[in-house]
């Protein structure tokens, strides 16, 4: 459990130092991976992520997606304090808990096909460090339907990762350079 902490720290202190053009010129590469990887699965609904604290930008990728039809949506904390999915009409956003914005209640909660998730530092195994609050674990352990595919700065590897009982792996995870395949 400190290991953990200790390896989150570490990599939000290294995601914070990235400088913006490095950040997105990364996040394009990355976000273009990811379309190539979406795209082959013919599933049609994506959740992704609106970007905090430095994580991968694929907020353009999620709007490309949108205009050819996609069914997207993002992460919400819902009064229940838990993870939930809502459609996004790629334009309207309203502040949610810890200010990250989110698809205002107008629009439907969905359980999505494939779920882009944020990290904060991953192994080769798959698996996957986030804030430490659990919501993406919590809701991962509800379902196994959805394709659940990491996005990663590379830097963001570590060695390998001590898990719990409760943490899910991821079914891929997708850097700049590399798309790790569990
Ligand atoms: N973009 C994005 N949206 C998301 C998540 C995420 O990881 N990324 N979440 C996944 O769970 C949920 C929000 N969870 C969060 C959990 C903890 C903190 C948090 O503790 N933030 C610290 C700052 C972290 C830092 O030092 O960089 C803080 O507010 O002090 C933020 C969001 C839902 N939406
Ligand atoms: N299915 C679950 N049911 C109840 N509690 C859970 C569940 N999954 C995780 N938790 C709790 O959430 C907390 C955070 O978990 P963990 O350290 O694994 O977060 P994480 O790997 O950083 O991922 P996340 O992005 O989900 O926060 C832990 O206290 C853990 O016990």
């Amino acid at each position: 459990m400190i290991q953990k902490q200790a390896i989150r720290d570490y990599k939000l202190r290294e995601r914070r130092a990235l400088n913006a053009v490095v950040r997105n010129s990364l996040s394009s590469i990355i976000a273009e991976n990811a379309l190539l990887f979406i795209k082959n699965f013919g599933l049609t609904s994506v959740a992704g992520y609106y970007p905090i604290n430095g994580e991968v930008d694929i907020l353009y990728m999620l709007k490309q997606l949108y205009t050819e039809g996609y069914e997207i949506s993002l992460p919400v904390i819902d009064s229940d304090d838990r993870l939930k999915f809502r459609f996004w009409d790629a334009v309207n956003l309203t502040e949610g808990k810890y200010g990250i914005m989110e698809p205002s209640k107008n629009f439907q909660i969905t359980v999505p096909d494939i779920i882009l998730t944020p990290l904060v530092a991953f192994d080769r195994c798959c698996n996957r460090i986030g804030y430490g609050k659990g919501y993406y674990d919590r809701f991962f352990f509800n379902s196994n339907s959805y394709k659940k595919i990491g996005i990663a700065y590379s830097f963001q590897e570590v060695a390998s990762i001590n898990i719990e009982e409760y943490d899910a792996k991821m079914d891929c995870i997708i850097t700049e350079n590399s798309i790790v395949i569990r």
